[in-house]
């Protein structure tokens, strides 16, 4: 995985994008949009089960808070550090600006590897991190969320302690929680099913067919494995998937469903049936109709760039493209769907969820799908008429060309500028 700093190739991804405006965008104004408003960081002292005591560095980024609440998910993962939580702060703005959703943008993470603790000490670690951010969230403030290596668990303590420390009653503080606990139907697949709606758009939009396409999926957890499910729904051939482990590649298509039961019993993707493996590298490099990187950031650098074979992109993951491998990508002619898009069904069912929470009042299984394919699909025609109308380079570029109109309406429109 490449070195390069995903807040700076935030701030890359701005600029570049802030030059099509078409009425442009103040120094100032610009500046504003590529810093985050604030950043909490903090250590967190935790009892382990042996008694001894560990401290862990936390942060929550709210980089802006233009269009409505912050909002954005939880990590927690050993590489966490505050660039890349303020990176993935300010893409979740443009992403919840490029569907349209009333909310800013915020991320917050956690140095650790939770394979390495008990579920009572994630408990204590997670209790301790809402006790510290709960001055800064609220229903109304920052609403946080799951990201990687976290989920319905995590959300319902991080609930749980708000509610209890402020004696109130409040599901709408935090998304992605179990059902039971005002958690909404369909929000642990909405990521995977947004990414699979991107690729059926794109495919339409490209004249060319997703049934019978082959696809490789890079991250084989939340977000990956559903769209690998999805997309095999559709009647695209799931060829390849790694995880951490490795990948594992069969070109007569691989059975997600089966692939993730393997996962669940034995850890890993690795050793399925008897498909042949490949390194991380060489799944990315296959040549596939459609490659889904699903895991991390900077997954594909300049040099991978050079030889990957797909003809689509879509990005599951947040920032897996450094932006010297997008413009290498851009000069062969591969066509990316951009992550502030592709993944933005996670958010946006979290949305729903918290319009639920508000309203008490739950939504079927189908009206969130519904829902979803609506926001999803409006979004990428927006795109597609921003990226034709303008003439603009890429579809990223578009995403943020909308998005970032979007962001700066709303804090003009409150008077700020010019
Ligand atoms: N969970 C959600 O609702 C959303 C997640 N995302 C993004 O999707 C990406 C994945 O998140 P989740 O699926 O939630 O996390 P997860 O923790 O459920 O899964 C991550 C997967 O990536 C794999 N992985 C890690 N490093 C890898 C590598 N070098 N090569 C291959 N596989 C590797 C892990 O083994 C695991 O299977 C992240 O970028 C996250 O920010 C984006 C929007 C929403
Ligand atoms: O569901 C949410 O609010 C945020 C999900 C997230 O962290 C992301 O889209 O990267």
């Amino acid at each position: 995985m490449s070195e390069s700093n995903p807040f700076e190739n935030l701030q890359e991804q701005i600029e570049d994008a802030a030059g099509f405006l078409p009425d442009g965008v103040g120094d100032d104004v610009l500046e504003r949009l590529k810093n985050p408003e604030r950043v909490l960081e903090t250590n967190l002292t935790v009892d382990m089960d042996d008694g001894s005591i560990e401290s862990f560095r936390a942060y929550r980024s709210q980089f802006n808070g233009d269009r409505g609440p912050y909002k954005g998910g939880i990590r927690y993962h050993p590489g966490v550090t505050r660039d890349e939580v303020k990176a993935l702060s300010g893409w979740m703005v443009y992403k919840c600006a490029v569907v349209d959703i009333p909310y800013g943008g915020g991320k917050g993470g956690i140095v650790v590897d939770p394979s390495e603790h008990s579920a009572d000490e994630l408990e204590r670690l997670t209790r301790s991190f809402a006790k510290e951010v709960r001055p800064f969230i609220g229903a109304d403030k920052d609403i946080p969320a799951p990201d990687v290596n976290t989920g319905q668990r995590e959300m319902n303590w991080i609930k749980d302690t708000y509610e209890k420390l402020e004696n109130t009653t409040e599901p709408g503080v935090i998304t992605g929680k179990s059902i039971e606990n005002g958690g909404s139907e369909g929000r642990v697949e909405a990521t995977g099913r947004s990414v699979m709606f991107a690729a059926r758009e794109v495919f339409d939009y490209l004249d060319t067919d997703l049934d019978g396409a082959t696809v490789a999926v890079q991250g084989y957890g939340n977000a990956g494995w559903i769209a690998a499910k999805l997309l095999d729904e559709q009647g695209a051939s799931v060829v390849a998937v790694s995880d951490s482990s490795g990948a594992i590649h069969d070109p007569e298509g691989l059975d997600p469903v089966a692939v993730k039961e393997f996962k669940n019993d034995s850890g890993h993707v690795t050793g399925y049936d008897d498909a042949e493996e490949l390194t991380n590298r060489d799944l990315l490099t296959l040549d596939v109709d459609l490659l889904v990187p699903a895991a991390l950031e900077n997954a594909i650098d300049e040099d991978i760039a050079r030889d990957v074979q797909a003809d689509v992109i879509v990005e599951a993951a947040n920032g897996p493209l450094t932006p010297d491998a997008d413009d290498v990508l851009q000069d062969s002619d591969i066509t990316v769907v951009p992550d502030i898009l592709a993944n933005a069904g996670g958010v946006t069912v979290s949305y729903f969820e918290w319009v639920q929470n508000r309203q008490r009042f739950s939504w079927t299984e189908n009206r969130v799908n519904d829902e979803l394919e609506r926001v999803i699909t409006d979004a990428f025609d927006e795109l597609t008429h921003a990226y034709e109308t303008l003439d603009l380079p890429s579809l990223r570029t578009a995403a943020y060309v909308v998005a970032i109109q979007r962001v700066v309406d709303a804090y003009t429109g409150n008077g700020n500028w010019p």
